[in-house]
């Protein structure tokens, strides 16, 4: 396990702009981004659906090149994929002939490890993320929520720098996202990689984040970046607090100017149903 004191995964990107697209349907999906993540930050990217949050994430994994402007990470430009740089989906990518442990093992596999040593670290890993009762499954036999823990494990084994997630959750029923969310923090207090999160749930960025970075409308700008300092380790409790709900406010303000009039009592509790309502009217 990396030293905490290490300081790995400083990203920097610098006046960034990236077009999709080919030929005369090419456009900009995120313009003129410049920020700074610390080692061991955890920053969420929220902002309406096709602002650019994916392709934002595309190019930091490098998957993307940059139109303008570029992105390093620990002063290094990114110059394509690299496991240092792990993703986790919505959707899992597990290899479903592979057994569970197999799965999480994959990576040190293709770095030449042997067998009996990524067993074993397989089997740390899934202990961390309490499946190692499930070592010997194929990935059909576990639930969405285990699925996505497996997910973790096989990025976590490689020690990532910086651990790049898009909507990990989104799939989830709200009782199972509570759960990995507290199960990230934990993970994330232990290990502190750096963690770029997109989510489209406000909720959610306010209970993970030490900063939300709130993108536009396409083409995607950061339009302002909100510190959220509440103590940690955090519990689902905190969602009941004044400060969380200002801080909600505002985020619905740059988000959904019409819902940010609402009475104080719609920006109800996690999992109340109007504040559900209102992450997926954003
Ligand atoms: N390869 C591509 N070719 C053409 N258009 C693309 C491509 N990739 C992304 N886009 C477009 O770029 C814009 C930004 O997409 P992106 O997936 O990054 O948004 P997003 O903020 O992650 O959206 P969502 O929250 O709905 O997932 C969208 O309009 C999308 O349709």
């Amino acid at each position: 396990m990396r030293d905490v004191n290490e300081a790995l995964g400083r990203i920097a990107i610098d006046k960034l702009s990236l077009r999709v697209g080919a030929g005369a349907q090419a456009f900009e999906a995120v313009q003129d981004v410049s920020l700074t993540v610390a080692p061991g930050e955890f920053v969420c990217l929220l902002g309406p659906s096709g602002c650019g949050k994916s392709t934002l994430l595309g190019a930091l994994a490098g998957h993307l090149r940059p139109s303008k402007g570029g992105i390093t990470v620990d002063g290094v430009a990114i110059d394509g994929p690299h496991a240092e740089r792990g993703l986790v989906f919505q959707h899992h990518t597990l290899f479903p002939w592979r057994r569970v442990i197999d799965n999480v093992a994959f990576g040190l596999k293709m770095q030449g490890v042997g067998r009996s040593e990524r067993r074993r670290r397989a089997l740390e890993l899934l202990a961390m993320v309490g499946l190692q009762d499930f070592a010997e499954h194929y990935p059909a036999q576990l639930s969405g929520g285990m699925k996505q823990r497996v997910e973790i494990a096989r990025v976590l084994i490689n020690h990532p720098r910086v651990m790049l997630m898009d909507e990990p959750f989104g799939a989830l029923d709200a009782q199972t996202r509570l759960m990995m969310q507290q199960l990230l923090l934990q993970l994330w207090a232990k290990i502190r990689t750096t963690i770029v999160f997109i989510t489209h749930d406000i909720d959610e960025a306010l209970f993970l984040a030490d900063r939300i970075l709130v993108m536009s409308p396409r083409p995607g700008r950061i339009i302002e970046e909100i510190k959220v300092d509440f103590a940690r380790p955090r519990d689902e409790t905190l969602v009941t607090s004044e400060h969380f709900t200002r801080l909600k406010r505002r985020c619905l303000q740059l988000l959904h100017p019409a819902t940010a009039e609402l009475p104080l009592e719609r920006l109800s509790p996690l999992g109340a149903e109007p504040a559900r309502q209102l992450q997926f009217a954003i």
